[in-house]
């Protein structure tokens, strides 16, 4: 199969979809790569060195979209790359459609087949291809929320670890999967008075065991939220319904009741965001105030640090990269959590929760693919 690579172009976006590692890895399964110049760029993997792990460098996105019969990426396809995407192309990335009802029509009228990193599943009911840039990003959300807590940065002024004498501050995270878990690491390490909430208490029992004292934990009612996010300095919004819209768990009318330069830190934003004042925003400018409250929503976190996040990512995607290579279609049909990532196939969304949320009808992948 000819797999292509092509640039990533949102704002302030250096990661990879193919690492020079991850080329040697599919040429040695006899495959063909193109990749367009400077897509290691970020990762100070020039196209000498993509050369050397035998790519192919073609000069634009276009010589990739129009040459190969993968595209692998890292994010979502922007509007002038759904454009180029064309039938039984396979598009193998995150998508996050659930929110974005333009990308999904796009993909839909390119006919391609759009594989969805972050629904495959894996045996033990995990995201495999989600779980390393949530670790990423949890980690970064406690960095994050620890600067746009500085003064000069619009935020209360507080410390997170403190320094002895002094209260540390109160960190809140919202949803204690893979994100939350980091976060706390995060957020523990420096010292901070950290409560992690979350609706699963099996998920809470294994949080409060790792953690041995060291965290609160909450189960998720309205109470339990109000009473969290107002006492806290820095607040995480880390909930998933794999595949669905964020639910809004903090409402604009709760921000009254928030310490002034308190942070929201939204790293659900990616699927529209869990708290109802969020919206997207860019390294650019990623921060913006309502109610004397700070928002930070970069919907591309694990960006910012490309050396530790495509390589994570790389680490994550190269095996089923590898089938859907080796096999073509016919890796969905024989491997059921690959299958759960398909979202969109010949014209038609093929995950349940996406169709919901964007009212389109479901069209079932066994069907749609003809699994046996
Ligand atoms: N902004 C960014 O750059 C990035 C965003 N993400 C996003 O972060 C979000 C979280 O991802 P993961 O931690 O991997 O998901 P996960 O599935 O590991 O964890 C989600 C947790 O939310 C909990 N939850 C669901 N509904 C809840 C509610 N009403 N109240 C409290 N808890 C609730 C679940 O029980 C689960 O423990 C996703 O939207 C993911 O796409 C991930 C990586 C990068
Ligand atoms: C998961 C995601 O949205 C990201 O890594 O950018
Ligand atoms: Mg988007």
């Amino acid at each position: 199969m000819r797999v292509g690579c092509p640039r990533e172009i949102k704002n302030h976006e250096y990661r990879v979809g193919l690492t020079p590692g991850s080329v040697r890895e599919y040429v040695a399964n006899g495959h063909e790569v193109i990749v367009e110049s400077q897509a290691g760029a970020g990762i100070g993997a020039d196209d000498a060195v993509y050369a050397a792990a035998g790519a192919k460098i073609v000069q634009s996105a276009k010589e990739v979209f129009d040459q190969a019969d993968m595209i692998v990426k890292v994010k979502e396809p922007q509007q002038q790359e759904w454009k180029m995407l064309r039938q039984d192309q396979i598009l193998y990335t995150y998508l996050h459609l659930a929110p974005d009802p333009e990308q999904a029509k796009g993909l839909i009228e390119s006919g391609c087949t759009a594989i969805a990193y972050e629904t495959v599943t894996d045996e033990r009911g995990g995201l495999p291809l989600l779980a390393p840039m949530s670790e990423v990003a949890g980690r970064l959300a406690i960095q994050a929320s620890a600067t746009a807590l500085q003064k000069a940065n619009g935020g209360r002024g507080i410390l997170l670890g403190g320094v002895p004498g002094t209260q540390p501050g109160r960190v809140a995270i919202i949803g204690g999967g893979v994100v939350g878990l980091n976060a706390a690491r995060m957020a523990v390490g420096l010292g901070a008075d950290v409560t992690i909430i979350d609706k699963s208490l099996p998920r809470l029992r294994e949080l409060d065991n790792l953690f041995d004292g060291r965290i609160r934990t909450r189960y998720s009612t309205v109470e339990a939220l109000e009473e969290e996010v107002f006492a806290a300095d820095a607040v995480i919004g880390a909930v998933l319904i794999p595949g669905a819209a964020a639910p809004k768990l903090v409402t604009r009318e709760m921000l009254g009741g928030m310490k002034k330069g308190a942070v929201l830190c939204d790293v659900a934003i990616d699927q529209g965001g869990c708290f109802e004042t969020s919206k997207p925003t860019t390294y650019s400018d990623p921060t913006y105030e309502i109610d004397g409250v700070i928002h930070y929503c970069v919907a591309n976190m694990p960006g910012a640090v490309p050396i530790t996040s495509a390589r994570a990512l790389n680490h994550a995607t190269l095996h089923y990269g590898l089938m859907l290579a080796n096999k073509g279609l016919r890796a969905l049909v024989d491997e059921p959590h690959l299958r759960n990532g398909l979202n969109v196939h010949r014209g038609r969304i093929t995950n349940k929760a996406v169709a919901e949320a964007l009212g389109y009808e479901l069209a079932a992948p066994q069907e749609v693919l003809q699994v046996a």
